[in-house]
């Protein structure tokens, strides 16, 4: 089954006992493929724990190479963990496969990869509950104004 999966968990296979690589924001285990591979080990090796999107396609695989893909494929990469958390290389303006990058600001091409500015977390809705103890605190102390001011007018 196909597993929604986070840069840190790709990064952390990255040797001969078990490579991941990431390829288009897909996740592959291709361990099993490093004795396979038709263009030897070593490019395998390179890519192991990394995104090798452009690594791949800059070889110019074959369509069959592509179709292979389907096989090792084990999960996704999360939503902002594609591009800014995977990539440590240069942008390549020329690179198709960067145009698209919806996490970094398209004006940084050919600067290192980096988070664009982030959006502010919104604060968290205000429960019913809190309100109604803000509610209960007011009458509280106008309660005990209102006793204050008793006691203060009549001596
Ligand atoms: C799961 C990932 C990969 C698969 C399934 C795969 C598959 C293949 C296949 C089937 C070929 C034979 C030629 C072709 O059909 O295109 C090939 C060749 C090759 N691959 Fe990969 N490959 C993968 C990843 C990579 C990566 C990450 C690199 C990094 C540079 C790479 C570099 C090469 C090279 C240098 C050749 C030899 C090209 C040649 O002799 O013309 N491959 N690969």
């Amino acid at each position: 089954m196909s597993k929604i999966l986070t840069a840190d968990e790709v990064k952390r296979h990255n040797t001969r006992k078990s490579v991941w690589m990431v390829i288009r924001n897909e996740v592959y285990d291709v361990t099993a493929f490093i004795d396979e591979h038709p263009g030897g080990e070593d490019p395998i090796l390179e890519a192991a724990g990394q995104d090798a999107t452009i690594a791949f396609e800059d070889v110019g695989h074959s369509e069959d190479a592509k179709a292979m893909l389907k096989k090792y494929k084990i999960g996704t990469l999360a939503p902002g963990e594609g591009c800014c958390k995977m990539r440590a290389q240069i942008w390549r303006s020329s690179s198709p496969y960067h145009r698209d990058c919806t996490e970094c600001n398209a004006s940084r091409r050919g600067k290192p990869c980096r988070p664009g500015p982030q959006p502010a977390p919104s604060p968290p809705a205000e429960s019913g509950t809190s309100r109604w103890k803000y509610a209960v605190l007011a009458l509280g102390v106008a309660i005990l104004l209102g006793f204050a001011y008793k006691k203060y007018t009549s001596g």
